[in-house]
């Protein structure tokens, strides 16, 4: 097997002028990879535009910094392998598959024509950087209210859609303002990105969480009917239960009540969130350090 391992496609500066040249002789492919910012996309125009230089079978993507594997065609013996770089910006990795070995010659050609796919998934991945930071909760790195407005309105439409469950937990630290009031608003903060971290411990990966508002959090459970939410949501409650904050010589220990809802085939957004919100009160109402299912 052919393996040109962690090839580094690095444009320097030195090289610069060379690949805009090389830009110009495939014209055709830097045009297409302009028209996209998204990866799966521009990796497939790539793929379909060298085909008939460099025939293969298949190909895969992965950017760890995405969490992104993109894969196409029959997977076969021999394999290239480039992790692609520019500027000291991780780009992610390609790997070209075929039935016979790539040669020197094509080793070197798609070289060339790598050169095209490096700005415009360089392009990419600032877009997309962009895109996490202005959806991110900079204080506990779960998603932020915009990202939740988006991301409710399109699991609903995929719950109705698919007849699949949907379920909501609203997530509230219990007497948080005492632990403002009595350690400051920095050891606040630090109870905040710990709690956050303590949920994102106990979900799957296709659970979302988000920042509701201040010390309140949301979780989204795709495909979870109410029971698999209520014992989720236990769970929850009790990893925050069972944990100790270390604050300089303190130790702290804290609770949080939750609430949740299931989709119902007339819900709205509002009466959706709502639900999980009442349920949520009510906990706390019957005296914190609980979870409770929305009727
Ligand atoms: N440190 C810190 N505090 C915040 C942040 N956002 C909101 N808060 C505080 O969170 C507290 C919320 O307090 P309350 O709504 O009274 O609720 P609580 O004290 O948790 O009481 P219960 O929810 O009834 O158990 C307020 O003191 C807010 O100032 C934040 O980003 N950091």
């Amino acid at each position: 097997m052919n393996h040109k391992s962690a090839n580094l496609a690095i444009i320097s500066n030195n090289t610069f002028e060379a690949t805009k040249a090389v830009n110009l002789d495939n014209y055709d492919i830097s045009s297409a990879l302009q028209t996209t910012l998204e990866f799966n996309e521009l990796i497939a125009i790539f793929s379909s535009k060298i085909a008939h230089k460099i025939p293969h079978s298949a190909f895969i993507y992965t950017n760890t910094e995405f969490a992104l594997e993109v894969k196409s065609g029959v997977f076969t013996r021999h394999s290239c392998n480039y992790a692609l770089k520019v500027e000291q910006q991780q780009l992610g990795e390609l790997k070209l598959m075929r039935n016979h070995r790539f040669s020197d010659g094509d080793l070197q050609l798609l070289e060339t024509l790598l050169c095209c796919l490096i700005y415009p998934l360089k392009n990419a991945t600032l877009f997309h950087q962009a895109l996490k930071m202005a959806y991110t909760d900079p204080l506990t790195q779960t998603h932020n209210r915009a990202s939740f407005n988006d991301t409710i309105k399109r699991e609903m439409s995929l719950a109705t859609r698919n007849v699949k469950n949907l379920s909501l937990i609203f997530f509230d630290i219990d007497h948080f303002k005492t632990i403002n009031d009595t350690y400051g608003h920095d050891c606040g903060d630090i109870t905040l990105a710990l709690g956050a971290k303590w949920i994102k411990e106990s979900l799957r990966d296709s659970d979302i969480i988000f920042r509701y508002g201040g010390e309140e959090f949301v979780i989204l459970l795709s495909d979870t009917d109410a029971n698999g939410a209520g014992l989720l949501a236990e769970r929850i409650r009790t990893s925050i239960e069972n944990h100790t904050i270390a604050y300089g010589m303190e130790t702290i220990k804290i609770t949080a009540s939750l609430g949740v809802s299931t989709l119902r085939a007339n819900d709205t957004i509002e009466s959706f969130i709502l639900r999980a919100d009442k349920a949520m009160y009510a906990a706390k109402n019957k005296g914190r350090n609980q979870v409770v299912l929305a009727k």
